[in-house]
């Protein structure tokens, strides 16, 4: 794919898409490991279940185990990912690595979840487990920036909501808030585990006016939303792409939102949207089809993230690959969606601002002018004027 122009901006190649300054809310720490680093940890830890020890076979393992259509089959694979990161030097590394392979791919800011309940198999307590990710996280920016780039990562703490610790975990988030951990999710099989089942965790955070976002309008539909803000008060939705089911588009392209979907729209409330998680998990089928297309058309607040990068082989540059090549966005439309997800990270405004102005849209502007010089010398050269 060549750049070229549209009436509205600058098609990228995927060349200017890495290098387009990005933001990622929804990623799993224990989702997006190096292949390399799994079978490494698992011989350093002696973990013995790995289907694969060979780098290379076990990346694509991960996909194709991943791909079955159904939300709990995909979860099934990270009993091995969660398997090899019980150990301190484990977190450590894998949260370091994480943040070197999301400012490589150009992420400038990241909100990057785990659940801090799995990962105590080899003695940590939880306090252990957080303060483990966080020095991963401060060394990898740091190692990032000795490469040259620049990135900020906060952590979400989550809880299993098939569990009972959510209180706990939510007690844990807001202790370590101004220390790496930037709020907190639920996660996990949604059918027949309903967000209301940890309503004494959101309304303690509530109380002490910190942030969380819930999984939600996945695997299920319009229930799971409404409860998630209705009920929870979600500050965001962790994918929320079923909200779809509340929008009809009639055979003229007239648009008409139900009541919630209109209360999504119209209080702003960020979508966590994961294209290629949800072709894995059969909640979408194609990335052409994907809700996101409308979504962004109706001005939802639509973000795009990762998900699983190990899952799903994916980056954030390869999502915005994929939502370039479906739906023809240009450069403008991938400025949206970062400043869209900035406005809805969970770090003070002041902050937030000034990723947006002084990171994101100058980011974008740099951009948007190396093809207009390129253009112009191209458009000199054809003209015969340098002759
Ligand atoms: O897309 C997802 N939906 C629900 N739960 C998920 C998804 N991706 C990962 N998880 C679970 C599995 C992980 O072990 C856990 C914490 O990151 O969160
Ligand atoms: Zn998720």
């Amino acid at each position: 794919m060549t750049s070229q122009t549209t009436a509205t901006g600058v098609t990228p190649s995927p060349d200017q898409i890495r290098r387009a300054p990005k933001v990622l809310l929804h990623d799993h720490l224990d989702g997006g490991l190096r292949p390399g680093t799994i079978v490494d940890l698992a011989r350093a830890t002696g973990y013995p279940h790995l289907p694969e020890t060979d780098p290379g076979r076990l990346g694509v393992w991960f996909r194709e185990a991943a791909d079955s259509g159904s939300l709990e089959r995909y979860l099934e694979t990270f009993s091995h990912t969660v398997g090899v990161m019980q150990t301190r030097d484990a977190l450590v590394r894998v949260a370091r690595e994480c943040a070197e392979d999301l400012a490589e791919d150009g992420v400038v800011y990241a909100e990057v979840r785990y659940a801090p309940e799995q990962h105590l198999e080899g003695g940590l307590t939880l306090e252990e487990v957080v303060e483990a990710v966080n020095e991963g996280f401060r060394e990898g920016e740091r190692t990032a920036r000795a490469h040259g780039h620049r990135i900020r990562v906060g952590a979400l703490l989550t809880a299993m909501r098939h569990a009972a610790r959510s209180l706990e975990i939510a007690e844990l988030a807001n202790r370590y808030r101004d220390v790496g951990v930037v709020g907190f999710d639920i996660a996990g099989a949604e059918a027949g585990h309903p967000p209301t089942r940890h309503l004494d965790a959101f309304e303690f955070l509530k109380r002490e006016n910190n942030h969380f976002t819930i999984h939600a309008g996945e695997a299920f539909g319009l229930p799971s939303i409404w409860q998630a803000l209705q009920w929870c008060g979600a500050d965001r939705l962790g994918h929320g792409v079923r909200i779809i089911d509340d929008i009809e588009v009639a055979g003229d392209g007239t648009v008409k939102l139900g009541r919630l979907a209109s209360y999504v729209r119209d209080k702003r409330v960020p979508l966590e949207l994961c294209p290629s998680s949800n072709l894995q998990t059969g909640a979408a089928s194609s990335y052409e089809e994907h809700p996101i297309g409308l979504l962004r058309r109706l001005h939802f607040r639509a973000t795009v993230n990762t998900d699983n990068r190990l899952m799903s082989g994916t980056s954030m540059s390869r999502e915005f690959e994929h939502l370039v090549d479906a739906f023809g966005y240009t450069l403008d439309d991938l400025q949206w969606f970062s400043v869209n997800a900035m406005k809805s990270a969970f770090i003070p405004f002041d902050e937030r601002l000034a990723m947006i102005n002084d990171v994101i849209k100058s980011g974008y502007a740099e951009l948007k002018s190396e093809w207009l010089f390129q253009q112009t010398a191209s458009t000199r050269d054809s003209s015969g004027l340098e002759g």
